[in-house]
């Protein structure tokens, strides 16, 4: 698959199994994610690699912040549950600094840019995934259980894995004529 193919042909799987990426795989996202543009080389951002154990840590966490948040137990036993939608979720937290020249916005982007060229790096390797957020990105109990400060921002949780399903290899053009101009 060139780059090009991929940027034009990707798409978000939600129905991911087993096996996750792993070794050079995974090396090669992670490697993806910190090459995002950085303005300053700051590289604001962390990645939380998290499978198996972790998993299961992760679930329990959700599950705390919801019933600590008196979510009722439909929210309990979702947030239970999300985590296991796929073998792999890497949470990419915006370490979020004062700077002179790069405002907070531009941390943030960056760090979205590495959760997109995790997910391209992933999906040139035959993997797919999904980009999640969700209302836990702003939740104080999951923030603090996956280590943020107070400035972190959790831009997202990219779940990876192999598609459960196979999905036609080529999407729809899209239609430009609203998106672009030409000044
Ligand atoms: C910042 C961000 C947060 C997102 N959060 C969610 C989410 O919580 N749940 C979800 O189903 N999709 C979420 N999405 C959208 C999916 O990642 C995906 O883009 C969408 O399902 C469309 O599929 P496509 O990427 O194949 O076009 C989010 C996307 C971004 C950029």
């Amino acid at each position: 698959m060139n780059a090009l193919e991929l940027l034009l042909n990707r798409r978000s799987i939600a129905r991911l199994t087993t096996p996750a990426p792993e070794g050079n795989e995974l090396q090669h996202i992670l490697a993806a994610g910190m090459r995002a543009p950085d303005h300053g080389a700051l590289r604001p951002w962390h990645f939380v690699v998290m499978q198996g154990e972790g998993i299961d840590k992760f679930s329990a966490l959700l599950e705390k912040a919801a019933i600590e948040g008196e979510l009722g137990k439909e929210v309990e036993a979702k947030a239970k549950n999300a985590p296991y939608r796929a073998p792999m979720i890497i949470t990419v937290i915006a370490k979020v600094v004062e700077h002179a020249k790069v405002p907070a916005w531009e941390q943030v982007v960056a760090a979205g840019c590495a959760v997109h060229a995790m997910q391209m790096a992933a999906v040139a390797q035959g993997f797919g995934g999904i980009w999640r957020s969700g209302s836990w990105t702003e939740d104080p109990i999951v923030k603090a259980g996956l280590g943020c400060n107070e400035n972190d921002k959790i831009v997202g949780f990219l779940y990876l894995g192999t598609p459960e399903l196979k999905a036609p290899v080529k999407v729809a053009t899209p239609d430009l004529t609203q998106f672009v101009s030409y000044f």
